[in-house]
């Protein structure tokens, strides 16, 4: 495939929300849907950093100022209310870009107790697209996208005790099974669609590996500033840059062809270069692991969609 962001159409009259895009590959997305004239919603934690991130969006692409909305995914009554607001100014939403992500940090938890990483990465963004599923519902070719990782395949499973996991706590094994729940997500969540006859699409999207803020922040929460820099001088050095990491969610959220439920990224063997369909593993494709984990979701969640 050779897809660039040249062939982004133009989104005139469509409305996406992206996730964490005051850094990485959030901000590279929201700038790249502005450039071709999108109206974009930027949701993000720090609301000052918001509004610099929406003024510096506004000079770099001389295109409106990004609407600012505040939203913490680790926190499902701000998710809640974030999904209010934009109700209140908006009756569509066309493309909901699920991007915000933290990796790999100490063992934390969210504001309603489960552990941070499944909490922001997966519960946050299905509570977030389930509250916003009628404004996507409304509008006429909704799209959600859900940022996964090649380290979905580090995981054998996902199980409803991984929401706290109360004891044992392992960095990686967690981050791992928030990036498999965002693919056994985005697969139960296209299956749902299309039974309800739905015209909303559900794909996945992954970077490869690319350069952002995301290698650093956990050491940053540990308080290990040498692994930090270590880290993000080793990242620097070998991964893609984010504007390349953001192509396979730009793909995703306008290509003409994709394919309802596909993943699209690098291929899992190299971890750079242009979107193309990849398959995620048989764990993330079972529809019975999926539908479990739906259900518990709703349980976390206090909300369902389809
Ligand atoms: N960079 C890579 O190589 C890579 C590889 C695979 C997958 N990913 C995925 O890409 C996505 C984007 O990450 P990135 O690489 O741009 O990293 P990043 O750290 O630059 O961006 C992550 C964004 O998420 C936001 N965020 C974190 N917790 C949040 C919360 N509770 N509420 C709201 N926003 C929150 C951060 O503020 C930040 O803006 C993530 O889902 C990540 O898992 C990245």
């Amino acid at each position: 495939m050779t897809w660039s962001t040249v062939d982004i159409p133009t989104l005139t009259g469509r409305r996406a929300l992206v996730t964490g895009a005051t850094s990485g590959l959030g901000y590279e997305t929201a700038a790249e849907l502005l450039r071709h004239d999108a109206t974009v919603l930027l949701a993000a934690r720090n609301a000052d950093k918001a509004a610099a991130t929406a003024d510096r969006l506004a000079a770099v692409t001389g295109r409106p100022r990004p609407e600012v909305v505040a939203l913490d995914l680790a926190d499902l009554d701000s998710v809640e209310r974030a999904a209010k607001t934009v109700a209140e100014h908006h009756d569509q939403l066309d493309l909901l870009i699920n991007n915000a992500g933290v990796m790999a940090p100490p063992h934390l938890a969210t504001a309603q107790g489960y552990e941070l990483q499944i909490g922001t990465n997966h519960l946050g963004h299905f509570a977030l697209t389930a509250r916003l599923l009628p404004l996507l519902q409304a509008a006429g070719e909704p799209r959600v996208v859900t940022v996964s990782s090649f380290m979905h395949k580090t995981v054998r499973g996902i199980s409803q005790g991984d929401f706290r996991a109360a004891s044992g706590y392992r960095k990686w094994d967690s981050y791992g099974k928030s990036k498999l729940a965002n693919v056994l997500f985005t697969l139960e969540l296209d299956r749902r669609a299309r039974a309800a006859g739905s015209h909303l699409l559900s794909l996945a999207a992954h970077p490869g590996y690319a350069s952002t803020h995301l290698q650093t922040a956990g050491p940053v929460l540990a308080g290990n500033a040498l692994e930090a820099r270590v880290i993000g001088g080793f990242t620097k050095l070998v991964a893609q840059s984010a504007a390349a990491g953001a192509w396979p969610s730009l793909y995703a959220a306008t290509a003409p062809e994709v394919r309802p439920g596909a993943f699209y990224g690098p291929s899992f063997f190299e971890y750079r270069g242009a979107p193309k369909e990849v398959t995620p593993t048989r764990t993330a494709r079972d529809p019975e692991l999926a539908r479990r984990l739906w259900e518990w979701t709703v349980e976390a969640t206090g909300v369902d969609a389809f």
